[in-house]
């Protein structure tokens, strides 16, 4: 795989300055636009100013693609560039500058000259493509020629004169006969304007030259044939600039339709992978000759050609744009080999033997352990995944039955909360309250404060109290664990300790030991100080069964997390087996066709062997009765020379 190889050229300016000192800068391999803001930069393989001759063109851009279309690579080379920018001048050059066609057929030849150990033969054909229709440029009249496809010849037009050619003057007086066929036409903007695009073509064959070695397959009996298309385009042009009009006109218009789907081509060739879809090579005839260097088996490079001149800008910018697509599309290019059908046979044999080996070797095996290897590995981690999937479970329900928990012993604390709270209301006398209230204030007492720990809600308009550390309440754990069941006196009773049920005004009852009022509030009951530390005991266990909460928590995010890594290679380790199951299929189907083929030539090897058995014994049967024939003839010339004897009858068989 290889990127098609891009270069631009500018033309010298009508005025004679550089493009460089004007509106384009050119720096090394870049151009960009020299107008501030404009943002346009174009980088190359090649950027050509005046200063380059064809010759420096030729050897910097083209000359790889000669050499390897020799060795049996497809090559191509076009210019592309608006009217006037230079093509004709690029390709075909001058009598004082000759350009790449002339430089190409020179080097052709000089180099089939230096390698002794091939045999060459040349033909070449020249074609224009003028307002959609191809002519022969060879053979005047021979026109509107068809394209066709074969397997063997790729593209090809049908009916087109190939000369076989022996020197280069010999490719050169073709060409110039060709070029006096050449559709050439006067424009505002070119004096000797090109009016079709021309495809100059030369097809290399060659083969080893008095091959020592017969059984040696892998080149001797190969016929290698490549295809090098040099190509002229003609230029695009606006209508406006060149002032076209009736035949003029109309051959503009096919030449900037063929050049926008040459565009179009190259625009969806530049586009990666699935975005690049259809490719329109059978919209015009152009696209479909260059289809194998466009993307295809050729090593392709186009000089795209330029003006330098203000007046040009938008042309040139449009000109620099498809060079920067082009740039992005990649080709194959492979030896074209054509083999004898022995040839054939015999490599086909050895690549049946080599993909045998591969099969039965260690191969196939290594793809099975791969794949059980990979199947265990998923059978585990399902087997892990379920474990921790039960885990996970497990934790989720505890850290239900933690949660409830927790809620309620909130709950219990509230209720206590305000129990203690009641109980103390109810104690103590008015006057007290007052004082006591007093006391409260002292003791940080406020109203509607919001308490700071969640065990604990403010009511509205009512006392929130800070108890001191002094202060006690009653025993919250004797209160039953839910206040909807309050129906059993008893238990109350019990629980309370003498306290009746009414939970919203808690009053002493007669069991308990009556205290002054003030004693009451100051000094609080052994219930209350008990109450106070079951509270406190009950606040820290929350506390704890908090924390233990929040690493549970923590611990269901941690193993949620493993889950999903679990669950993500579960399904990368599906798609490997996936995948490796298709090539076992694959394989599995590729060894199935091999078997077949191999069945196919022992069959064949049979037939020839029974033929050979079948030869030598005719062979042999002949070689008798002419041995015979022999004998019988010299002893008749024997009897003749020896005496004028009758000559007796020679049997026929
Ligand atoms: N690099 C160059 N050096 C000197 N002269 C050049 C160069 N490029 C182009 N020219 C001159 O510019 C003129 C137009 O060039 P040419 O005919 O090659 O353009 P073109 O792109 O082939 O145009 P069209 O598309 O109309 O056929 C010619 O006179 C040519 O000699």
């Amino acid at each position: 795989m290889e990127k098609i190889s891009v270069a631009v050229r500018f033309r010298p300016s009508a005025a004679g300055d550089a493009p460089s000192d004007r509106h384009w800068r050119v720096q090394d391999k870049s151009i960009s636009l020299v107008a501030p803001g404009s943002g346009v930069s174009f980088a190359f393989d090649h950027v050509f100013d005046p200063s380059y001759t064809n010759a420096m063109v030729y050897d910097l851009l083209i000359k790889s693609i000669i050499q390897a279309a020799v060795d049996g690579f497809n090559g191509t080379a076009f210019a592309y560039g608006q009217t006037s920018s230079g093509k004709t001048f690029t390709m075909s050059g001058s009598e004082e500058e000759p350009g790449i066609i002339p430089l190409a057929v020179e080097d052709v030849f000089r180099t089939t000259k230096m390698t002794t150990d091939r045999e060459f033969l040349i033909r070449v054909s020249y074609m224009e493509i003028y307002n959609e229709e191809i002519n022969d440029l060879l053979t005047l009249g021979n026109q509107k020629l068809p394209i066709h496809e074969s397997l063997e010849r790729g593209f090809f037009v049908a009916g087109i004169r190939e000369e076989i050619v022996n020197s280069a003057e010999q490719v050169f007086d073709l060409l110039k006969h060709g070029e006096a066929n050449r559709h050439f036409g006067e424009t505002n903007m070119n004096a000797r304007s090109s009016r079709s695009h021309t495809i100059f073509r030369m097809v290399i064959e060659s083969s080893k030259r008095n091959p020592m070695n017969l059984g040696d397959v892998s080149n001797t009996d190969a016929i290698r044939v490549s295809v090098l298309n040099l190509v002229d385009l003609a230029g695009s042009e606006r209508i406006a600039k060149t002032g076209a009009g009736g035949v003029r006109l109309k051959e503009g218009k096919h030449i900037n339709k063929s050049l926008m789907i040459l565009g179009n081509v190259i625009n969806k060739l530049s586009e990666s992978g699935r975005q690049m879809g259809h490719i329109p090579y059978r919209d015009s005839k152009l696209t479909r000759i260059l289809q194998p260097a466009l993307g295809g088996n050729s090593k392709t490079s186009i000089i795209c050609t330029v003006a330098p001149e203000e007046v040009h800008i938008e042309e040139t910018r449009g000109t620099l744009q498809f060079a920067s697509r082009a740039k992005r599309i990649t080709n194959c290019a492979q030896v074209n080999e054509i083999l004898t059908d022995a040839a054939l046979l015999k490599r086909q044999k050895l690549e049946i033997e080599e993909l045998r080996r591969k099969l039965q070797g260690s191969h196939s095996e290594i793809l099975e352990q791969v794949i059980l290897k990979q199947r265990n590995d998923m059978h585990k981690s399902e087997l892990e995944r379920e474990k921790l999937a039960m885990e996970l479970e497990e934790e989720r329900k505890a850290r239900e039955t933690l949660e409830l928990c927790i809620k309620e012993q909130q709950k219990k604390i509230e209720n206590l909360s305000s129990l203690s709270i009641s109980s103390y209301n109810t104690s103590i006398p008015t006057q007290q309250k007052v004082n006591s209230t007093i006391m409260f204030d002292e003791l940080s007492v406020s109203r509607s404060d919001v308490f700071r720990t969640p065990n604990f809600k403010a009511m509205a308009d009512d006392f929130v109290v800070k108890r001191p550390s002094s202060f006690r309440t009653v025993d919250s754990n004797l209160i039953l664990e839910s206040f909807d069941n309050t129906a059993d006196e008893d238990l109350w009773m019990q629980l309370n300790k003498g306290c009746i049920t009414d939970l919203d005004m808690l009053q002493i009852t007669p069991n308990m030991k009556h205290q002054s009022s003030l004693e009451m509030s100051l000094e609080p009951s052994v219930d209350e100080e008990i109450s106070s530390k079951r509270h406190d005991s009950s606040e820290t266990d929350c506390g704890f069964k908090r924390e233990q909460l929040e690493a549970l928590r923590e611990k269901c995010t941690i193993m949620e997390r493993e889950c999903s890594l679990l669950r993500e290679e579960k399904a990368s380790l599906v798609e490997a087996l996936s995948l490796s199951k298709q090539d076992n299929e694959h394989l599995s189907a590729q060894k199935e066709e091999l078997l077949k083929e191999l069945n196919t030539e022992k069959h064949k090897m049979k037939e020839l062997k029974e033929e050979i058995r079948q030869f030598s014994l005719a062979f042999r049967q002949r070689e008798g009765l002419l041995t015979s024939i022999y004998t019988k003839s010299k002893a008749i010339m024997e009897s003749l020379n020896a005496s004028e004897v009758s000559i007796p009858e020679v049997c026929d068989s």
